[in-house]
């Protein structure tokens, strides 16, 4: 249980001030700034208030009332490998249900804007969560608002304008936020820019459980969740019922689209034809236990009485190159594939019979909708702890840290108990939620459409009008 130490109204003024410290009194909706950066080049600077150039040059007042193509712009990070899966998933969906309707960018606004230590998270992540207690204590001490509050209020200060600079250059009319880091300052940006009526503002979670409070943030026009106990723990840390949706995950299109036959991918992906295979992995960076599970998997799939193998086994090592490396050097007794970052895991996994991983929600949820039984061998303390009761409490999977032990489950579901394995495929397949991404993008576009007249204003005059809205 997460205690609410300081009220939001609380949290807001001290945000306030710390933006006021940063912008004087240029803090107000219609200021603008030239700002140059090393990072980028494509910077639009105004000279006038009359001057409204866009990138190509186009005078956006023609476009004034016009239907015009919508930017939307994805904030992620590479923290792990599902917030850019999940953008990638939410930008393929645009694309198929409404087309050039919407431009869409995928970006990590911290990455390419500000500098040291935001620039950076991914390996600070990769660090912390290597150094397991470091992590533990980072999370569950940041839960309380009022510090995460705080914390984020510091780095604004610090990046304000960077960060500004980075959302403006996109002129977004929806922004979606799949981390759990880019709520906050976005949406003070937004506040101070007077754009909150124009510019739509939802947060798409990742984490299918215990996820993180920096998730929840009561200025968003919606919070989609991925189940309902994540929709619990939003209510419960402020959110409306109204601001909340529960469709899903969202799992890249070519997931829930693509007709697959196993036979046909057993020929394309140079498989063997007739046994039954187990894809081994540990989410975008090859995480977890995965050596030590492969040798194990090497002895426990082959029939030493008949000197034959009863199963074969992929292992992706996602980034991990060292992973990959040592695994290929390796002499094995079963048919055995190594291989780095793949981009078309739905047909790795359309060709496996189970799956075994670290406990990420991004391949727990293509998993299930592949109908693969899971074995779970870890989790990042905090924020995936919570997927393992999602999977062993729904008997869509089972858990255990010990390599040995997993190399025998597996080998008892290539062999004694294969009703087994079929049962917990027919569970994995009633949890699956293929079309939570397009449910999603339809919500966020009906809710660009509520929008109204605003929407249609062209965005450099629009923070100007607003702040007398
Ligand atoms: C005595 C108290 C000392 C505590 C000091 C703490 C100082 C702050 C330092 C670090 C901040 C820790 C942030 C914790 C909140 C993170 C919220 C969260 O859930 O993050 C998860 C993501 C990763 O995404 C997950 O990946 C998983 C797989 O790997 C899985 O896919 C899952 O679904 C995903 O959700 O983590 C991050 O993005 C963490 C980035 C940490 C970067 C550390 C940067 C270090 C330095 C300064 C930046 C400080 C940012 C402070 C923000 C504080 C507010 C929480
Ligand atoms: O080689 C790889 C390894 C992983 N992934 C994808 O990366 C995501 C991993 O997300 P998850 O939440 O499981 O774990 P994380 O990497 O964030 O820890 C999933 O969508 C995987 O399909 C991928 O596309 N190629």
């Amino acid at each position: 249980m997460v205690m609410k130490v300081a009220s939001p109204k609380n949290v807001a003024s001290i945000t306030e001030k710390v933006w006021q410290r940063v912008y004087g009194n240029h803090g107000s909706s219609s200021s603008r700034y030239h700002h140059h950066s090393h990072h980028h080049k494509r910077r639009c600077c105004y000279e006038s208030e009359d001057e409204y150039e866009d990138d190509d040059g186009t005078i956006q007042l023609m476009q004034m009332g016009a239907e015009r193509t919508k930017n939307v712009l994805i904030l992620m990070s590479d923290t792990g490998g599902g917030h850019r899966a999940s953008a990638e998933a939410i930008r393929d969906a645009f694309r198929i249900e409404f087309g050039d309707e919407y431009r869409i960018f995928v970006k990590d606004v911290w990455k390419e804007y500000t500098g040291w230590p935001l620039n950076n998270m991914e390996r600070s992540y990769k660090f912390m969560v290597k150094h397991v207690q470091l992590w533990k204590v980072a999370f569950h001490s940041t839960s309380p608002r009022w510090i995460h509050s705080c914390y984020l209020a510091a780095i604004a200060a610090y990046y304000a304008k960077e960060v500004e600079a980075g959302l403006m250059e996109y002129k977004p009319d929806i922004i979606i936020s799949v981390h759990p880091l880019m709520q906050h300052i976005p949406l003070w940006v937004l506040k101070w820019q007077g754009l909150q009526k124009k510019v739509v503002f939802v947060t798409v979670i990742t984490d299918l459980n215990t996820c993180h409070p920096t998730w929840f943030h009561p200025g968003v026009n919606r919070c989609y969740c991925p189940s309902k106990e994540v929709a619990k723990r939003a209510l419960y840390d402020g959110l409306e019922e109204s601001q909340i949706r529960v469709f899903g995950l969202p799992i890249r299109p070519s997931f829930a689209r693509a007709v697959l036959s196993k036979d046909d991918l057993r020929k394309e992906l140079e498989m063997e034809p007739d046994i039954p295979a187990v894809l081994l992995m540990g989410g975008g960076e090859g995480m977890g236990p995965v050596k030590k599970t492969a040798l194990a998997l090497g002895e426990s799939l082959y029939d030493k009485d008949q000197g034959k193998p009863i199963g074969q086994l992929i292992i992706i090592c996602g980034r991990n190159k060292a992973l990959a490396s040592t695994l290929e050097s390796e002499e094995w007794k079963i048919p055995v594939k190594v291989r780095g970052f793949e981009t078309q895991m739905e047909k790795w996994m359309g060709t496996c019979d189970c799956i075994i991983t670290k406990a990420g929600p991004g391949t727990i949820a293509e998993a299930l909708i592949r109908g693969l039984p899971i074995v779970l061998n870890d989790f990042i303390p905090g924020q995936e702890k919570g997927n393992v009761p999602y999977v062993v409490e729904n008997r869509a999977g089972v858990f255990t840290r010990s390599p040995k032990e997993t190399a025998r489950i597996v080998a008892e579901w290539f062999s004694t108990k294969t009703d087994e394995l079929k049962r917990m495929s027919e569970n994995a397949l009633k949890l699956a939620q293929p079309e939570a991404v397009f449910d999603i993008v339809k919500d966020i576009h009906e809710l660009a459409l509520q929008r109204g007249p605003l929407a249609n204003i062209p965005y450099d005059l629009t923070s100007s009008f607003t702040s007398f809205i």
